[in-house]
């Protein structure tokens, strides 16, 4: 079996990045949200994203993007993949693949088994994270939140998915174990605080998903 692919989201700095490239991460996320503690502009998002190039698969999020953002954030970036993590319709994932041509991951928030079932609705996305639904107010992913695992058991979902919402070194092996995911994204469990990440944080996430495979 195929070892757990990994992400490290919200990495802002060429030190947190080079330890994340280092410890063997899959997937690297850089933020486009300016409301975020994690969020990057673009000339930084250029810079940090050319540091990553050949080294993991590159994650260019957005929040609700519109074309123009969308085209900025290519031009700038060049991620070998977009994000979705905001209220887009499979219509507006499928547009935005189309118009990329990047694949898609789509971020779904997890409360109830209702909103697991529309992870169907989303079979335009390449990839569907399912992550803890944000509270009213708050921002909408990177808040250290998990959702109740048992819910995917329930729901029977078949679709491959990536894991996220309040997952640390500590509690990443036994996430996989009891949701039997194949992908896990981490962003505040490798923190010190919102927005810095710690570089023996992300080799202990790294490790102990891989441990837990
Ligand atoms: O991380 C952010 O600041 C962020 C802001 C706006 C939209 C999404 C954001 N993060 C999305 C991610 O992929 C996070 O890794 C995911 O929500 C898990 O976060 P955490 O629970 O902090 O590990």
């Amino acid at each position: 079996m195929a070892p757990v692919a990994v992400k490290i989201c919200g990495l802002s700095t060429p030190e947190t990045l080079d330890a994340a490239l280092l410890a063997g991460a899959d997937m690297v996320g850089f933020v486009h949200f300016p409301r975020s503690p994690r969020h990057l502009d673009l000339d930084a998002g250029r810079r940090l994203s050319a540091r990553a190039r050949g080294r993991a698969e590159r994650v260019a999020l957005v929040v609700d993007p519109d074309d123009a953002l969308l085209d900025a954030v290519v031009e700038a970036l060049d991620p070998d993949w977009i994000q979705l993590h905001g209220r887009e319709s499979p219509e507006r994932v499928a547009a935005a693949r189309a118009r990329t041509g990047r694949p898609v991951m789509k971020a779904l928030g997890v409360a109830t088994l209702d909103d697991l079932a529309r992870v169907a609705d989303y079979a335009a996305a390449d990839r569907v994270l399912l992550d803890a639904k944000p509270a009213p107010g708050a921002l909408p992913g990177g808040n250290g939140h998990a959702f109740d695992w048992d819910l995917i058991a329930r729901s029977g979902l078949t679709t491959p998915f990536m894991l996220s919402g309040g997952l640390t070194p500590e509690t990443v092996a036994g996430a996989l174990a009891a949701t039997g995911a194949r992908a896990v994204d981490v962003s505040s469990g490798v923190e010190r605080r919102p927005g810095e990440k710690d570089p023996d944080r992300i080799a202990a996430f790294v490790a102990a998903a891989r441990a837990g495979s």
